[in-house]
C-alpha cells in the first residue's frame, strides 16, 4: 500500500477539516460522472479538460468534483517559497469553485483512484503532463483507475504547442531553437476554451487546503484572478518597449508572468490569443507596442515550449548534461565546491551584479533572466561549480521554479544543453553590469553595503579602494579573479576536446 496517512506526511504544516480526518465519505449529491483533477492548471478559463469534466457531468445529469491532491513526493521537493505561493494559488481556487475544492494528501497514484470509488466516477480529466514525474505517475493512475473500470482522459496541456508535436519533416525533433520557432509558430495553437459556466460542483470530504509553511520572501499575489490583473496591467503598460526594456534589470519591464505560467493560473495559448489581437495594430499611435515588442514577446513563449519539448525527448536532462564539455577534473570538489557554492548563494562573491542577483533570489523568490543567466554562467565557469548545483540552489528559492525551464536554462548556460550558449561564451559579471544595469540602480537596490556608491562605481567597488572592505560585515573582495577563471574553463574546454 503506497499511500500514508495525510498527517504523518504533512507534520503541521497542513489543516485537516473534520470530515476528512474521520476518514468517512459523506457525498450527498447526484453520482458524479466526472472528475477534474487540477494539477499545474489552477484556473477556471481556458481549460481544456474542465470544458470535457463539465460535459461529461451535464450529459449524465451529475457533478464534477474538483480535485487537487497534495502529493508528498513532490511536497518534499518543493521549497518553502513554491509550497506557500501554491497554498495561496489553491485558496484562490477554492473561493472559485465555491469553497468545494477537495484537497486529499497522499499518492496521486493511490488517492485519485479512490476518490473516484468514492464517487463512483468513470472519468478523470487532467491536462497532461510532460515532465519525467508526471508522466510516470500519470501511466501508474491510469493503469490503477483501469483495474476499476475508470479512465484518465488527458486534454490539453501546460504549453501551446504540446511537446512531441512540432518536429521536422523527417519526423525527427528540432536540436536548435531558431528553426523551432519557425515550425512552431507553423503548426499554430487552437484558440482558449469557452469559459464553463454554472458548473455543478460536487461536495466532498477535503483534507482542507494547506497552510502557507514559513517563508521570508516577498512573494507575489497568487491565483487565476492575479494572474489575469498582471498579464492586462503588462498588456496595457508593460508590452510597448519590452523588446528594448527586458534586459535591463532595475527597470520592471517584464511580465512577471512565469509563476503564474508555473502554475497554469493562465494559460499561454490565452497570452498567444491577446498578442496576435494587440499585434494587429502594432504600432498604430504613440506609446503602442512594436511589432518587434510583440514578437519577442511570443519567442519568450516559444523557449518556453522548446525546453519543455527538448526534456519531452530527453528526460535526463533533468540530472544530466545533453553534452559534456569538460573533462571530469575541471569541477570543484568537496570543501572547496561547498565553500564556493555558500558564497554564491549568499550573494557574497565580491562582484556586484552576481551578489545582486543572488540576494534578490532569496529575498523575492524570483531573480531577472538577464540577471540568472550572469548568475548561473559565474557559478559553472568562474567557480567552476558544476550546473546541477545551482539548479538545485534555485529550485529551493524560485517561486516560478520549474523542472524543464530550470535545468534546460541552466544547460543553456553551462553549454552543455541542445542548443545552448557555445562553451566558450563566458559572461564577464562587470561588463554585463555596466551594460544593462548602467545606473547602478539594480546592484543598489539588492545589496545595501554598495548604496553610497554612485553610477557604474556600484559594479567595481575596488575601484573605490580598501576601506570599503574594511569589516567583517562590509561588502567582499572578489572570491576570484575573473579573467584567470575565464581562461582556466577555456583552457579546461580544449583539454575536453582533447
Ligand atoms: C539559469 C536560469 C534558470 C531559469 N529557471 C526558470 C524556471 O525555473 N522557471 C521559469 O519559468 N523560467 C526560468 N528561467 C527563464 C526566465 O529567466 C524566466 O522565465 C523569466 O525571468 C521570468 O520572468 P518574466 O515572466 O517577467 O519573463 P518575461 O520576459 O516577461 O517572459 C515572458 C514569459 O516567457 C517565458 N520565458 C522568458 N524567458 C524564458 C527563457 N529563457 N526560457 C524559458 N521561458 C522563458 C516565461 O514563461 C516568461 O514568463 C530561467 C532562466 C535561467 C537563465
Amino acid at each position: 500500500m503506497r499511500s500514508t496517512p495525510s498527517s504523518l506526511l504533512m507534520g503541521k504544516l497542513w489543516h485537516q477539516c473534520p470530515a476528512a480526518a474521520t476518514g468517512t465519505a459523506n457525498y450527498r449529491g447526484a453520482v458524479p460522472t466526472s472528475i477534474c483533477w487540477f494539477r499545474r492548471d489552477l484556473r477556471l478559463a481556458d481549460h481544456p479538460a474542465l470544458v470535457a469534466a463539465v460535459e461529461a457531468a451535464r450529459a449524465d445529469g451529475s457533478d464534477v468534483v474538483p480535485l487537487y491532491v497534495i502529493d508528498p513526493a513532490l511536497w518534499r521537493t518543493a521549497g518553502a517559497n513554491r509550497l506557500a505561493y501554491l497554498a495561496a494559488s489553491l485558496r484562490a481556487l477554492d473561493r472559485s469553485v465555491g469553497g468545494r475544492l477537495v484537497v486529499r494528501h497522499g499518492d496521486a497514484v493511490d488517492v485519485v483512484p479512490a476518490v473516484a470509488r468514492e464517487v463512483g466516477a468513470r472519468e478523470v480529466h487532467v491536462s497532461a503532463s510532460h515532465e519525467p514525474y508526471g508522466r510516470r505517475r500519470d501511466r501508474a493512475t491510469e493503469s490503477a483507475l483501469a483495474a476499476d473500470g475508470a479512465s484518465l482522459r488527458s486534454i490539453g496541456s501546460p504549453y501551446a504547442v504540446s511537446p512531441g508535436r512540432v518536429r521536422k519533416a523527417d519526423g525527427e525533433p528540432y536540436q536548435v531553437f531558431t528553426p523551432f520557432r519557425g515550425a512552431w509558430l507553423d503548426h499554430g495553437w487552437r484558440d482558449p476554451a469557452p469559459h464553463p459556466r454554472s458548473v455543478p460542483w460536487a461536495t466532498l470530504p477535503s483534507d482542507g487546503v494547506p497552510d502557507a509553511p514559513e517563508t521570508g520572501a516577498d512573494l507575489p499575489e497568487a491565483g487565476e484572478a492575479a494572474a489575469r490583473a498582471r498579464w492586462r496591467e503588462f498588456l496595457d503598460d508593460g508590452l510597448a518597449g519590452y523588446a528594448s526594456g527586458r534586459d535591463l534589470p532595475a527597470h520592471d519591464d517584464t511580465s512577471r508572468l512565469s509563476v503564474h505560467l508555473r502554475w497554469g493560473e493562465i494559460h499561454p495559448r490565452t497570452l498567444l490569443a491577446d498578442l496576435a489581437e494587440v499585434g494587429r495594430s502594432a504600432g498604430r499611435g504613440s506609446g503602442a507596442p512594436s511589432s518587434d515588442d510583440v514578437a519577442t514577446f511570443r519567442s519568450q513563449l516559444a523557449w518556453r515550449d522548446f525546453h519543455a519539448d527538448v526534456l519531452h525527448h530527453h528526460p535526463s536532462a533533468t540530472a544530466r548534461s545533453l553534452r559534456a564539455v569538460l573533462p571530469d577534473d575541471a569541477w570543484a570538489t568537496g570543501t572547496d565546491e561547498e565553500e564556493r557554492l555558500a558564497v554564491w548563494a549568499a550573494g557574497r562573491t565580491g562582484y556586484p551584479l552576481v551578489d545582486a542577483g543572488m540576494r534578490q533570489l532569496v529575498a523575492t523568490g524570483w531573480m531577472h533572466n538577464r540577471v540568472r543567466m550572469v548568475v548561473a554562467s559565474f557559478l559553472v565557469k568562474d567557480l567552476h561549480v558544476r550546473w546541477q548545483r545551482g539548479a538545485e540552489h534555485f529550485m529551493a528559492h524560485l517561486v516560478d521554479g520549474d523542472i524543464a525551464q530550470n535545468q534546460l536554462n541552466w544547460q543553456w548556460v553551462a553549454g552543455t544543453g541542445r542548443d545552448a550558449a557555445p562553451y566558450f561564451r563566458v559572461f564577464n559579471p562587470v561588463t554585463q553590469g555596466l551594460r544593462f544595469d548602467p545606473d547602478g540602480e539594480y546592484v543598489r537596490r539588492w545589496v545595501p553595503e554598495l548604496r553610497h556608491l554612485d553610477g557604474t562605481a556600484a559594479h567595481e567597488p575596488w575601484k573605490v579602494g580598501p576601506s570599503l572592505f574594511a569589516s567583517d560585515d562590509s561588502y567582499p573582495e572578489r572570491v576570484v579573479d575573473h579573467a584567470v577563471e575565464r581562461r582556466a574553463t577555456l583552457d579546461d574546454l580544449h583539454r575536453g576536446r582533447g
